[in-house]
């Protein structure tokens, strides 16, 4: 057994007849933080989908190429709702049903066949805290999730992907909607949550991936153009695109 949690080989992947990402490999290490940046429209967000198979949805959406997690190929060898429920993911803007707190965490779990009060009431607790929005929220779990700060909101949908037990969180722009204060959280959250899961985000915030991330993903018009060590690639980047975007010169 590798420890990698995804082993992404020649992945191609087209909207119609465009082409929108274009060989991708690479291997995603379990435990870490992954960091995908790059222009806008590069493809960050498309591959991130790619990883449990969202893209699926996209009428005119084809992908070659393999992806597999924990070596079993996500399309050939696991069926979707397997591998969503092992790959979790978070969007950018905060999205809660209008629901109270608690079936917002109980969703999941609810549809996965646990009916048990008792028991939701071990995961919503659990999950919450692992979020680190249990005691904010504790006292009011009946009361709905839309009368959320948007912090709150984001860190309640951390903890409704968390419910189901996934092994994998994909974050896609996380904390473009929030203020600093909330990133922080978000941050030191992600810090915490990659010691049990492995975790994957977007982000347009090159602080942000050097403070978070171990590995960096550099992509560019659908390209992966360098991966690395994430100190490494801030301090050395071998390839000069990869210079001029950390540096601002593009993007
Ligand atoms: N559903 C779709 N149908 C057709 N083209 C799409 C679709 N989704 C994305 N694209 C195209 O694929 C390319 C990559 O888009 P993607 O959203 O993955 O980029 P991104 O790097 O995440 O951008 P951003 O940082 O702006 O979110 C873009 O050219 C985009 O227009």
């Amino acid at each position: 057994m590798t420890d990698f949690k995804f082993d992404v080989e020649s992945l191609d992947l087209y909207y119609g007849s465009f082409k929108a990402l274009k060989d991708i490999n690479i291997q995603i290490k379990k435990n870490e933080i992954t960091a995908l940046i790059g222009p806008s429209g590069c493809g960050k967000s498309t591959f991130l989908k790619t990883l449990n198979r969202m893209n699926d949805l996209v009428e005119g959406c084809k992908v070659e190429g393999t992806i597999k997690l924990d070596g079993q190929d996500i399309y050939n060898e696991l069926d979707p709702i397997t591998l969503r429920r092992r790959v979790g993911m978070v969007f950018q803007q905060p999205n809660p049903f209008p629901k109270s707190i608690y079936d917002n965490v109980a969703y999941g779990p609810r549809i996965h066949g646990i009916s048990k009060k008792s028991k939701l009431d071990e995961i919503v607790e659990r999950s919450l805290r692992q979020a680190a929005i249990w005691d904010e929220l504790k006292d009011r779990l009946n009361k709905s999730a839309l009368g959320l700060s948007g912090g709150q909101q984001q860190r309640l949908c951390i903890a409704r992907t968390l419910a189901v037990q996934p092994d994998v969180i994909l974050m896609d722009e996380p904390t473009s909607a929030l203020d600093p204060i909330s990133t922080g959280k978000i941050e030191d959250l992600a810090l915490e949550l990659k010691k049990d899961y492995t975790i994957v985000i977007v982000t347009h915030n090159m602080q942000q991936a050097s403070r978070i991330s171990d590995k960096t993903a550099f992509f560019l018009l659908g390209d992966l153009i360098e991966f690395g060590d994430t100190k490494e690639l801030f301090a050395n980047p071998k390839n000069p695109k990869t210079e001029e975007y950390i540096t601002g010169r593009f993007g």
